[in-house]
């Protein structure tokens, strides 16, 4: 058993980047709920090594199964999280080798309570400040921490509201600096708490359709230690949710943030994927968070992606494991009873968009479909009816949020003592594994694969874009059309219908102008993105 667990911590040290499944139990909200039935489940694991879960559609019968490095429960603390997969980067830092923690899924899947904690349960961040702090007691080293955000890709000082924005720059050996960040010197967790809770409470927070209290920005606390030869650096990161718009009924400011913090986690998402394939080019310039985070992802760095999912958001949880899939944990497979039943799936698939599109008023959009896609004559899946419907008004309440987490966070870190690790237990599983086949990618998806750099399942696992208004603004822009097109009405909607030509659907989708391919393209992406694969 000991030298299991010393493989598992010889093996957590050598890999770069890690991927942690946590999902949270279901909320006093959840369990009354019709829908309240999990629909994630761990099927196998290996002593010391990754674990396989299932993810199950409870209106369907669609499943999937993914591998990550370790799961943890609705009965894990985030106490054990800490020990088993962030107390062992502590010893590295102080090696100079960074580390970054990130907290990553969709919006009220508990990244926040994860990373942040509660009053009787500290999240991360001050559980790997006090033992950081501990680890330096008696020694030269000192401690510095920063607090930033990165709200609609601009990057703001949170322990220096007045500073202008901080500027991701190289210096002239190439490293990178962020020019304008404060580092705050900490010697105790009374003056972390104190230099902290000011920080969570300037943090952007608003009231949505899924969460009370959603961060609308990515959140990076760094804990910097220097010594006389070394500077290491540990970032733990609470992202920003990804949002579907359609479950969020975001609008507005909203809907601007939604969909630069989607765009940034698909950039974040790329860059792991790239380091995980030791890709040679990792594209760390394709957003602001990838930018800022380019000396603690990759080199000799080491991650550790926690992956937070709601227990009973089926589409939710397959969106954020995607992310896992792309970084090389995914199985790529399905069980053999729901390969069985992909032609089904994929007529769901289809009847969905129809129900969707007329749900927008787009019967035209259905015509212009009908030329891509097959026509079904399908009825309405019964995995649709339970969408919630949009709220008349959305109250954004940032002071309440505000007075409820700075209040809380205030006492977590006064009340919190030096953390002592806990011993790690192994987790019982006596599941069985799944047999698996496999994973078939529907013809269908052919056309719409442009990509050439990127595999086709990888482009189907794309995160949901919510670039609505942009994608609006440059339909209009593009093709001259009255801004008064609808939502996601296809590009050129006005001009282009009639000239569509008789023949295959293939035909049919290459005589169109290329903004309303691009726009087709898109929104299939998107629609695939929220429905089955
Ligand atoms: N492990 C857990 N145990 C109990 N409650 C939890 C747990 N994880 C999350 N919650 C609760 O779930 C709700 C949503 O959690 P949280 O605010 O952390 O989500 P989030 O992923 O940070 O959302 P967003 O992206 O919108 O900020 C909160 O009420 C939180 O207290």
């Amino acid at each position: 058993m000991a030298s299991a667990a010393a493989a598992a911590a010889g093996a957590s040290s050598l890999q770069s980047v890690r991927v942690v499944l946590r999902v949270r139990p279901l909320l006093p909200s959840e369990t009354s709920s019709a829908a309240a039935s999990p629909c994630v489940s761990l099927i196998g694991n290996r002593p010391g090594g990754e674990v396989t879960v299932q993810l199950k559609d409870q209106h369907t019968s669609r499943n999937e199964c993914y591998k990550v490095d370790s799961y943890f429960g609705k009965e894990d603390r985030v106490s054990d999280i800490f020990d088993q997969e962030v107390s062992s980067l502590i010893p590295g830092i102080f090696d100079g080798i960074n580390a970054t923690v990130f907290a990553y899924g969709a919006t009220g899947s508990g990244k926040t309570y994860t990373m942040q904690g509660s009053e009787e349960l500290p999240g991360l961040i001050p559980l790997a400040v006090s033992t950081i702090l501990a680890r330096c007691t008696g020694t030269w080293c000192s401690v510095e921490i920063s607090y930033y955000e990165v709200y609609l890709e601009r990057c703001y000082d949170l322990l220096e509201p007045k500073a202008k924005e901080i500027m991701a720059l190289d210096d002239k050996d190439g490293n990178l600096q962020l020019k304008g960040l404060a580092w705050v010197p900490v010697r105790s967790m009374e003056e972390f708490q104190e230099v902290y809770s000011i920080g969570v409470q300037r943090r952007k927070v608003a009231h949505t359709d899924l969460n009370d209290v959603s961060s609308r920005s990515h959140a990076v606390l760094s804990i910097r230690i220097s010594n006389d030869t070394v500077k290491g650096k540990l970032n733990l990161i609470d992202l920003a949710g990804n949002e579907d718009n359609r479950r969020t009924y975001n609008e507005g400011i909203r809907l601007k943030e939604s969909s630069k913090i989607n765009s940034s986690l698909f950039a974040l998402s790329n860059v792991i994927s790239a380091l995980k394939r030791n890709e040679p080019r990792v594209p760390y310039r394709e957003s602001k968070l990838t930018r800022i985070l380019q000396d603690s992802l990759g080199g000799n760095s080491r991650a550790v992606m926690i992956a937070c999912l709601n227990p009973v958001e089926y589409q939710e949880a397959v969106h954020t494991l995607s992310l896992a899939a792309r970084s090389g944990h995914m199985l790529t497979n399905m069980s053999s009873a729901s390969k069985e039943q992909t032609p089904k799936v994929k007529v769901d698939m289809e009847a969905k968009l129809q129900v969707w599109l007329e749900s927008k008023g787009k019967s035209k959009s259905i015509q212009r479909m009908n030329g891509l896609f097959s026509p079904t004559g399908c009825k309405t899946p019964s995995s649709m009816s339970h969408m919630k419907q949009p709220k008349s008004a959305l109250v954004s309440s940032r002071t309440k949020a505000m007075d409820r987490d700075g209040g809380k966070i205030k006492k977590v870190l006064f009340d919190l003592a030096v953390h002592t690790p806990a011993k790690n237990t192994p987790r019982s599983n006596s599941r069985d594994e799944v047999k698996t086949i496999k994973k078939v990618v529907p013809p269908s998806l052919a056309p719409c694969i442009e990509d050439k750099s990127e595999s086709p399942i990888r482009k189907a696992l794309s995160p949901i874009s919510s670039n609505v208004m942009a994608l609006e603004q440059q339909i209009a822009d593009d093709v001259n059309c009255p801004s008064s097109l609808e939502p996601k009405t296809p590009i050129g909607a006005c001009n282009v219908v009639e000239k569509i030509p008789v023949g295959t659907p293939l035909d049919k989708f290459n005589a169109l102008g290329s903004n309303l391919k691009e726009s087709l393209i898109q929104q299939y992406l998107d629609f695939l993105n929220v429905a089955n694969k």
